[in-house]
């Protein structure tokens, strides 16, 4: 699958300060994108590259193929944004409101309108003044007012800022459904682990201007032959213990409440079960350690953020 959004060892130097520093990393299609770093690291800076409020010093971003750097105004028609708070017309009905602002782009019809109300559940309440919208609902019409054009990527800067923990369940919801009835790419900045670990599929971590990891939310890193924790329970555990240091001399191993605890790669931990059941161990069963996100994060940052 093709990438929808495309950053390409990108750099940006304000003055003297290298402030985004080879930055690469690309979003595909259906898919919610983190962007996670502490305060400072640069996701604003590189959300303002991205849609053109700042320029790139070197490397290019492309997205649905154009490039901002050379083809601006063709590459941002595929971009919806919400980078500051959406500015509603408070006196104004959530209709009126989306007619508007579709009045200017071109080629956003009263069914395109419709469209998007019923996509963020708005329908309903259509009528209503937005000065009656709690901030959840305004949020969401924000998400339909950057949908209004049919764009392939949204761009969202920190979405749940001042939303309750159920405000930003209710946030991820429509997310998703924007994500998958469209097929439209979400990118996200936050400087919150939980909500990107609520949200998205794929992050990376940005940390002073790089990019110290992409990697899938449920813990497969991008980066191979990453290792995890396992636990062995085994029939006879001295017997398997000597077989695994014999056989796999740099894979350390310990006994854990009667189990054998062990650190390895998938790959590795296949090895390691086919040698013991070759051997005639009896293996009831191997479980994965679930690392968590935020653990992960430390691992990367060595701590930092909040
Ligand atoms: N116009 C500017 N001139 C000089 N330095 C800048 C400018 N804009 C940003 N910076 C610096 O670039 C770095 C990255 O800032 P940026 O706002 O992109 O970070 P961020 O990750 O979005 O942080 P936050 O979560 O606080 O918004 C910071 O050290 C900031 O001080």
């Amino acid at each position: 699958m093709e990438p929808v959004l495309s950053l390409k060892n990108v750099h940006k130097k304000i003055g003297r300060q290298q402030i985004i520093d080879d930055v690469s990393f690309d979003v595909y299609p259906g898919e919610i994108f983190g962007f996670l770093g502490p305060n400072g690291a640069g996701k604003t800076t590189t959300i303002r590259m991205i849609v053109g409020l700042t320029n790139v010093t070197k490397g290019d971003i492309t997205i649905s193929g154009q490039s901002v750097v050379h083809d601006f105004k063709k590459a941002i028609g595929h971009v919806g944004t919400i980078v500051e708070n959406p500015e509603m017309y408070k006196y104004l009905t959530a209709e009126k409101n989306l007619i508007h602002f579709g009045r200017m782009s071109s080629n956003v019809t009263k069914e395109d309108i419709q469209k998007r109300l019923e996509l963020v559940r708005l329908s309903h309440v259509k009528k209503q003044k937005v000065r009656k919208f709690s901030l959840g609902m305004k949020q969401r019409l924000g998400i339909a007012q950057a949908m209004l054009h049919g764009p392939d990527v949204l761009i969202l800067d920190e979405p749940t800022n001042g939303l309750d923990p159920a405000g930003v369940k209710e946030m991820r919801d429509y997310l998703r459904r924007v994500a998958k009835e469209e097929n439209v790419a979400i990118l996200i900045s936050s400087h919150l682990l939980s909500e990107i670990e609520l949200i998205c599929d794929r992050f990376a971590i940005i940390q002073e201007g790089k990019i110290a990891k992409v990697e899938n939310v449920k813990g497969e890193s991008e980066q191979p032959a990453r290792t995890s924790f396992f636990t062995l329970e085994v029939d006879e555990r001295d017997k398997a213990q000597e077989l695994i240091a014999d056989r796999f001399p740099s894979i350390d191993v310990q006994f854990l409440e009667g189990r054998l605890r062990l650190q390895a790669t998938k790959d590795q931990m296949g090895e390691i079960i086919t040698y013991l059941v070759g051997n005639e161990i009896i293996v009831y069963q191997s479980i994965l350690e679930k690392q968590s996100l935020e653990d992960r994060f430390f691992e990367v940052t060595s701590g930092g953020v909040s």
